[in-house]
């Protein structure tokens, strides 16, 4: 463990510090190069923009960058323990979008007083972007956060912990329920955790057939039931009407159990008493809700899911942000909207079901995947999802109506 810590920091020290930087897209060289790029050349496009703001799309990076925006309130499932110490992440989130997508990516930690000053202070910088990646902004301050920033910008503002999250989480979870012969209607559903990322994994699993009053959500007080008094408004949509108090209470007989709380809050004991094949999704980071040689070793007949890369089924944001933001910036989408999500998750899905590319068994250090059990979601460097995830969303994006442009010609073929 040790040695993986000292593995860990060196990665991120050496051979420099962090793990992002900035390169040049054009010459800059001799005396010719810099009055096209600086003085005088630059005013040229300075004039166009300010006459027609659309050209800031063809003469500048906007197009193709993305901010990934924190208060560090929430990093992992680590906590708030603010906005310098999330930069690992951030850095990290912008390294996924250039390795997964080819988005030029840069990390912003704000620090801020009000939740008022820093909607303020993203959409203030909001144009200099194609898009704004929120991450790890804990909730509910989240909610409000995202609500404002959708309404002031005129780029996408996605929420990452609770849509990219939601996105991945329905599609491993409808192919789980496949794999065990079980259906996401009559699924009795049990959520630990009741902030960002469940409450919007909670709600996309209700679009794709889920109902309400078959989810028992917990926080750290317990069941979130209608006859607690101290329940925001997000957690109050999830207030069931029981008289189940304690994780013990609801996870007996469940069918489906998801972790997006922290780490070790879920019991062997407590697995056993799931109803027969279950699922398990322990996505907290980094350290799930229970370990999965635990949960094997309590029950056969479980499919398991974390949010780490090294273990199968990784349910985790990174299949989804790089390529949703790829296909709503290639048509100047205004918004990423509830069609755009749901392309995505039947493009994640559907992936899983056909053969694995060679490279992708390479890459993860296996001879077979199969659709099954241990794999019922891609793994994030199938080059698969970059060109079926940006397609979707991108032609999704068109017929709901906030692309800007159309879809280039033989887009991602
Ligand atoms: N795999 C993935 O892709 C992702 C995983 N996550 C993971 O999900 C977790 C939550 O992240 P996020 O939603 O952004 O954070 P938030 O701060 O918004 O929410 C955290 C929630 O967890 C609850 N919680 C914390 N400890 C306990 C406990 N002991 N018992 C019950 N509930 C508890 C909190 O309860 P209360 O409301 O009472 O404070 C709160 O509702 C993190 O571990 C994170 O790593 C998040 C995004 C993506
Ligand atoms: C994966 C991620 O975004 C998180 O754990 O917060
Ligand atoms: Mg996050």
């Amino acid at each position: 463990m040790s040695d993986f810590r000292e593995q860990a920091l060196h990665y991120h020290s050496h051979p420099v510090p962090g793990k992002i930087s900035i390169e040049l897209t054009k010459p800059a060289e001799t005396v010719q190069d810099l009055a096209l790029a600086y003085s005088p050349g630059v005013a040229e496009p300075v004039r166009e923009i300010a006459a027609d703001p659309a050209n800031a799309y063809k003469y500048t990076g906007k197009g193709n960058m993305v901010a990934v925006i924190t208060n560090g309130t929430a990093i992992l499932g680590l906590g708030n323990l603010g906005p310098l110490a999330s930069k690992p992440v951030m850095e990290g989130k912008a390294l996924l979008f250039k390795r997964f997508a080819g988005l030029d990516s840069i990390d912003i930690e704000v620090k801020h007083k009000t939740t008022e000053d820093f909607i303020n202070t993203v959409a203030n910088i909001a144009d200099t972007f194609g898009g704004i990646n929120l991450e790890d902004i804990k909730a509910p301050e989240c909610f409000e956060i995202e609500k404002a920033l959708i309404e002031r910008c005129s780029i996408p503002v996605f929420h990452d912990d609770q849509h990219g999250t939601a996105i991945v989480t329905a599609a491993g979870m409808l192919n789980a329920l496949e794999v065990q012969g079980k259906s996401i209607e009559d699924a009795i559903i049990v959520c630990l955790g009741a902030g960002a990322a469940a409450v919007a994994c909670m709600e996309l699993l209700i679009k794709c057939g889920a109902l309400r009053e078959h989810i028992y959500m917990l926080d750290r007080k317990g069941v979130i039931h209608t006859r607690r008094d101290d329940l925001n408004e997000y957690k109050q949509l999830f207030a069931n009407n029981t008289d189940k108090r304690t994780l013990q209470d609801v996870i007996a007989d469940a069918d489906v159990f998801v972790g997006v709380s922290g780490p070790n809050l879920l019991a062997a004991e407590d697995l056993k008493l799931m109803a027969e094949k279950p699922v398990v999704f322990a996505c907290s980071n980094p350290d799930p809700e229970i370990d999965p040689s635990l949960a094997h070793g309590a029950r056969n007949d479980l499919i398991m899911a974390t949010g780490r890369s090294d273990y199968p089924n990784q349910v985790n944001n990174v299949l989804c942000f790089p390529f949703i933001f790829r296909g709503a910036l290639d048509v100047r989408a205004s918004a990423i909207n509830d069609e755009m999500k749901i392309a995505a998750v039947e493009a994640i899905r559907s992936i899983a079901k056909e053969p694995v590319p060679a490279e992708v068994l390479k890459a993860a250090g296996v001879d077979k995947l199969e659709f099954g059990a241990q794999y019922i979601i891609p793994k994030p460097m199938d080059p698969r999802l970059l060109p079926r995830i940006a397609k979707a969303v991108a032609l999704a994006a068109v017929e709901s109506g906030v692309a800007q442009i159309d879809l280039p010609e033989n887009y991602m073929a």
